[in-house]
């Protein structure tokens, strides 16, 4: 990985993370794979998402994936309960699929990929002053995790793929406002939880996952307006389509993953 960064190609990917990240093979890193039987915790209560009032800034492509970015300079829109003692910050979401007609979750269920996966990023920013202080710290985050499934059109999806043409080469960015994350939540908030790490470098152990176990359906010609990003900038000559970034499930190494009910 001299001087090429990480990605999710041969010579960078996450089977060769751990060269500049030893922590990819530490005791809880994500994504994982969520067997059939998983303990169902009655103490576990319902996760909250106070999002009424969150305030989207823009979209970016990172090189890696999609990005919606919030201002989270308050408390402005939060998540809570579940297994969290604080309320995070939403700070982020963003998303991670597969090739054409190939599934591109990371988290998988009893074996199984979904198609692609979204994670909405929160940080505790009651116990930290940055989020990349809470990046770096065990219950300095808090990712929901949500499956897509390919099925009908996703009414809302069409404004995060309409604005996919404006960031076709990473590095760019366009105003993204007025926009809750809120219309991409399933009907139901039953989830799974377990503490893991980020599924990209650095991989830092900072992450309690909540996983709802109900997908939403998007189209395959929504899933198909990804695959139009590219993971290389404007001005190389290599135009590599961006897809597949995904990274696949690590060992559960003993730790207990939790059922809401
Ligand atoms: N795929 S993920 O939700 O685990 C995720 C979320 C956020 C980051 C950015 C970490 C920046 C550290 O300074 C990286 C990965
Ligand atoms: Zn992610």
């Amino acid at each position: 990985m001299k001087g090429n960064h990480w990605g999710y190609g041969k010579e960078n990917g996450p089977d060769v993370w751990h060269k500049n990240y030893p922590v990819a093979l530490g005791s809880r890193q994500s994504p994982i794979d969520i067997p059939h039987q998983v303990s169902h915790d009655p103490s576990l209560g319902p996760i909250v998402l106070d999002y009424d009032h969150c305030t989207s800034i823009n979209i970016c492509n990172n090189g890696h994936s999609v990005v919606v970015n919030f201002d989270d300079t308050d408390d402005r829109s939060v998540i809570h309960g579940g297994p969290l003692e604080n309320p995070y910050r939403l700070s982020q979401f963003h998303f991670h699929w597969g090739g054409k007609g190939c599934d591109g979750s990371e988290h998988t269920v009893a074996g199984n990929s979904y198609a692609s996966e979204l994670h909405l990023v929160h940080w505790n920013a009651v116990k930290y002053k940055l989020f990349d202080h809470a990046a770096a710290a065990p219950d300095g985050l808090a990712v929901v995790g949500i499956f897509l499934e390919t099925g009908d059109d996703h009414r809302w999806l069409h404004t995060i793929t309409d604005a996919m043409y404006m960031v076709k080469y990473k590095g760019s960015a366009t105003d993204f406002k007025g926009f809750n994350p809120k219309c991409l939540l399933p009907s139901s908030l039953h989830y799974w939880t377990y503490l893991g790490s980020l599924t990209t470098p650095p991989l830092h152990e900072s992450v309690t996952w909540i996983l709802l176990k109900e997908p939403i359906a998007v189209s395959e010609k929504q899933l198909g307006k990804f695959r139009l990003l590219q993971f290389t900038g404007e001005e190389e000559d290599q135009r590599l389509r961006m897809e597949n970034n995904f990274r696949p499930p690590q060992p559960l190494k003993g730790r207990r993953i939790r059922s809401s009910n």
